[in-house]
């Protein structure tokens, strides 16, 4: 198997770069759709379109619906067609920006990636998740194509809401394991190739930084600060995080993350929420000492995530519901089996209900 590294062209964070989009965005073409919901429009809308207007790129909003569907990617995509764009500019979290990605493919245009919130590692990769209209997860598209500029204002992040920030953090914590558990299987990262060293010492590099940088982070974007923590954490979340499960690969976490959608209760809370209890399951699962583990929960509750599945929504979850998550997440399409040992799903529903008593414990 080859070894397979691929990332977006330009990355550019800070504390205002909005105001510069038009710089970097400038050479990509002549007519720019930016998709934000309403929200986000408000927070960046005009500023976007100013920006790109004195770069002499012309710009159109469309208000993003809220949900990366396939019936909001036909709506989008007619929009932007019509709109003559050459550019779509997706703003906002995963979601938006998976559906700026989706819209970019059947246009075959360019696209820039401007999340808000540092919320998951969607923002760099070249896939999208596609939910149905009603919200539940339908399948991932894989793209050939990355975002060619990926930008980051860390002022804007630093004034969204702290709890998808901590949920950033939650995502980029997995990346550490799920790629090293894919390095040492020789496993597959989501390009079907193997991992490079770069690719793992990335993902190593978000861990570090995490460890030495979370807490801190978490406390200024509760009072809408900037600090260097903030961009060190902002880095890791999104461009370490993204590059680091693309290429690194991604292993048991997201599967049983993927296995806990399946679960009504678990709704509400974020994607990275659901993931963290993967995290600490997949450690359970791979033998981790004591000490290790009891440092990770410790960790998630000094970064405010869940150790839990109650903190999750599942309240005294039954056998037969654990049963159901573990069978998810060892579907065969999955990446749990990236794992550098053979996996049942008897072992991930002992892990679960193992992880969970833990956090318990020591949460
Ligand atoms: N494609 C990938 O590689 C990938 C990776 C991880 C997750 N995902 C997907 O990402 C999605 C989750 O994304 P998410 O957690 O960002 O949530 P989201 O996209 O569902 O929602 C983000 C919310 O934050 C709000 N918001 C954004 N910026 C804000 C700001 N600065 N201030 C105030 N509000 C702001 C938006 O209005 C929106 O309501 C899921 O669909 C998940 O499957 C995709
Ligand atoms: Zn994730």
């Amino acid at each position: 198997m080859s070894l397979i590294f691929e990332s977006p062209s330009d990355y550019v964070q800070g504390r205002g770069v909005a105001e510069e989009i038009g710089t970097h965005a400038g050479q990509l073409g002549e007519r720019a759709v930016l998709l934000a919901d309403d929200v986000v429009l408000d927070i960046v809308g005009e500023t976007v379109t100013e920006s790109l207007e004195a770069a002499e790129v012309g710009a159109e909003t469309v208000e993003f619906g809220g949900e990366a569907s396939k019936t909001e990617i036909e709506r989008v995509t007619d929009a932007a067609e019509e709109a003559g764009a050459d550019i779509v500019v997706g703003a906002g979290g995963g979601k938006a920006l998976d559906t700026a990605k989706a819209v970019r493919e059947n246009l075959d245009i360019a696209m820039v990636s401007m999340p808000t919130v540092a919320s998951t590692d969607a923002p760099t990769s070249s896939l999208s998740v596609i939910y149905t209209e009603h919200g539940e997860f339908e399948e991932y598209q894989f793209y050939s194509n990355h975002p060619e500029l990926v930008l980051v204002d860390t002022a804007v992040v630093a004034d969204g809401p702290t709890r998808l920030f901590r949920s950033g953090v939650a995502d980029a914590l997995a990346t550490w394991f799920e790629a090293d558990a894919t390095y040492r299987s020789h496993g597959q990262n989501i390009f079907g190739g193997e991992s490079t060293r770069a690719a793992h010492a990335l993902a190593e590099l978000c861990y570090d930084t995490l460890r030495d940088h979370a807490v801190s982070s978490v406390r200024a974007v509760e009072n809408g600060a900037v600090t260097e923590s903030v961009e060190a954490v902002t880095e890791a979340n999104t461009l370490l995080s993204g590059l680091g499960f693309e290429s690194g690969g991604l292993a048991a976490a997201h599967s049983i993350h993927n296995g806990l959608t399946q679960l009504e209760e678990t709704h509400d809370a974020t994607h990275g929420e659901k993931v963290n209890i993967g995290t600490l399951s997949q450690l359970v699962l791979e033998g981790r000492d004591d000490a290790f583990v009891r440092e990770i929960i410790e960790f998630s509750v000094d970064v405010g995530l869940p150790v839990t599945l109650s903190d999750i929504g599942v309240e005294n979850p039954t056998r037969d519901q654990l049963d159901e998550v573990a069978n998810a997440a060892c579907d065969d399409d999955e990446t749990i089996h990236n794992e550098p040992f053979p996996v049942e799903p008897a072992m991930v529903r002992d892990a679960i209900l193992t992880a969970n008593d833990l956090g318990e414990r020591y949460g």
